[in-house]
């Protein structure tokens, strides 16, 4: 590690919901993670819904600006509750966290799923659940392809395109190939294409041909509901998963919801080409039915804190939280405060 990397300037955007209060314990993890030999600086951003609310504000130019100045961003949770009509539907989604993935990049939505010992899975038999999603970041259907004709009547027809291209596809599915040749060796494809067959066919293709680079890993291929039944009845099945944008999101909060809860399930958006930085967040929402309460499990926002370690070269420091959170998790024996959770990790990567 050189020394420049022995300082890290971060952008904290802690958004809506249980976002602050997540945020807040993974920042005190990281600060104490990082002692006296990483300089952290911090700048907070206040962004999200209810900061539209305030100021009409989503995501200008001027703030992505200053977010890409930093090395990496460090990112709770937005949305606004399903009843709060002052928020258009998606508006935030869209137009914030959409709109900072696709403009800095972030083609890999890397989200490992891993059973920690002592951890309760709903499913009675869970073997051992390891596995990482690769889910393509700036395509699919999540690019606002798509419109209304003839809206609010009953001829009214809706599309929402879903964006492939063979570019965006190679570089999701390589990664997914590199990740799993330093794994178990075995990749799995996720789509649809017996239904979905331009884009379905197009993901096909290019794993058989990135597969020719990666002769030490085997591949196989499921349809997204298929694949939905062995995420139930036989995760350990699976090493690594590429799909796309929308499958992905689906897939992984199941994956989560297998591996202990969507409490402890981490997620990094992955500029892998490092021409902007790369944003770590908890694969969970703004979770409104439970914020403010201290009760949201930050362990998902704190093992994203570990990503952004790792990806900024800081191996070992990242290795000490998730050392942390193996030994928290698989002793926790009562609901303890989303503050209290962050006190314990921090104590014990101090
Ligand atoms: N990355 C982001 O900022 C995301 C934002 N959203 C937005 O968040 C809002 C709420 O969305 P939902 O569909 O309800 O999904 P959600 O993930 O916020 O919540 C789903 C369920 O999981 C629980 N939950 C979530 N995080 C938890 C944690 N750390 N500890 C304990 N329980 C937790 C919630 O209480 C809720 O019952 C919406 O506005 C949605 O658009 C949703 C997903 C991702
Ligand atoms: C709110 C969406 C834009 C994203 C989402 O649900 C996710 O990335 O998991
Ligand atoms: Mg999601």
């Amino acid at each position: 590690m050189t020394d420049a990397l022995r300082s890290i300037d971060l952008a904290v955007i802690p958004g809506d919901g249980i976002g602050p209060e997540v945020t807040a314990e993974a920042v005190k993890v990281l600060r104490a993670v990082a002692g006296d030999d990483v300089r952290l600086t911090l700048t907070e951003y206040t962004l999200g819904a209810q900061h539209w609310l305030e100021t009409g504000e989503t995501l200008s130019d001027e703030t992505l600006g200053k977010l890409r100045g930093h090395d990496a961003i460090l990112f709770g949770a937005v949305g606004a509750a399903p009843g709060d009509t002052r928020i258009p539907s998606g508006l935030i989604e869209r137009e914030f966290l959409l709109k900072l993935r696709f403009s800095l990049d972030h083609f890999v939505n890397l989200r490992p799923s891993r059973l920690y010992p002592g951890v309760p899975s709903p499913l009675a038999a869970p073997g051992v659940i390891d596995f990482i999603v690769v889910r393509e970041g700036t395509e699919g259907p999540y690019t606002g392809n798509g419109g209304t004709l003839r809206g609010g009547t009953p001829h009214e027809v809706a599309t929402e395109v879903s964006l492939n291209t063979a570019f965006g596809v190679e570089r999701a599915v390589r990664d997914a190939f590199t990740r799993a040749s330093a794994r178990r060796r075995k990749l799995t494809l996720v789509h649809k294409h017996n239904v979905l067959v331009y884009a379905g066919h197009l993901w096909k293709r290019t794993v058989e041909a990135v597969a020719a680079e990666f002769p030490d890993v085997s591949h196989d291929y499921l349809h997204v509901d298929a694949a939905m039944i062995f995420l139930v009845t036989d995760p350990s099945r699976f090493d690594v998963i590429v799909t796309d944008n929308l499958f992905g999101d689906i897939v992984t909060d199941l994956a989560a919801a297998v591996s202990g809860g969507i409490g402890l399930a981490a997620s990094a958006n992955l500029n892998m080409e490092r021409t902007a930085p790369s944003m770590f967040e908890p694969v969970h929402g703004s979770a409104p039915d439970i914020a403010g309460r201290q009760i949201a499990d930050p362990t998902a926002a704190i093992l994203s804190a570990a990503l952004l370690l790792r990806h900024l070269g800081l191996d070992e420091h990242a290795a000490r939280i998730e050392q942390a959170v193996e030994e928290d998790i698989s002793s926790r024996t009562t609901d303890r405060r989303t503050a209290a959770v962050g006190d314990a990790i921090a104590a014990a990567v101090s």
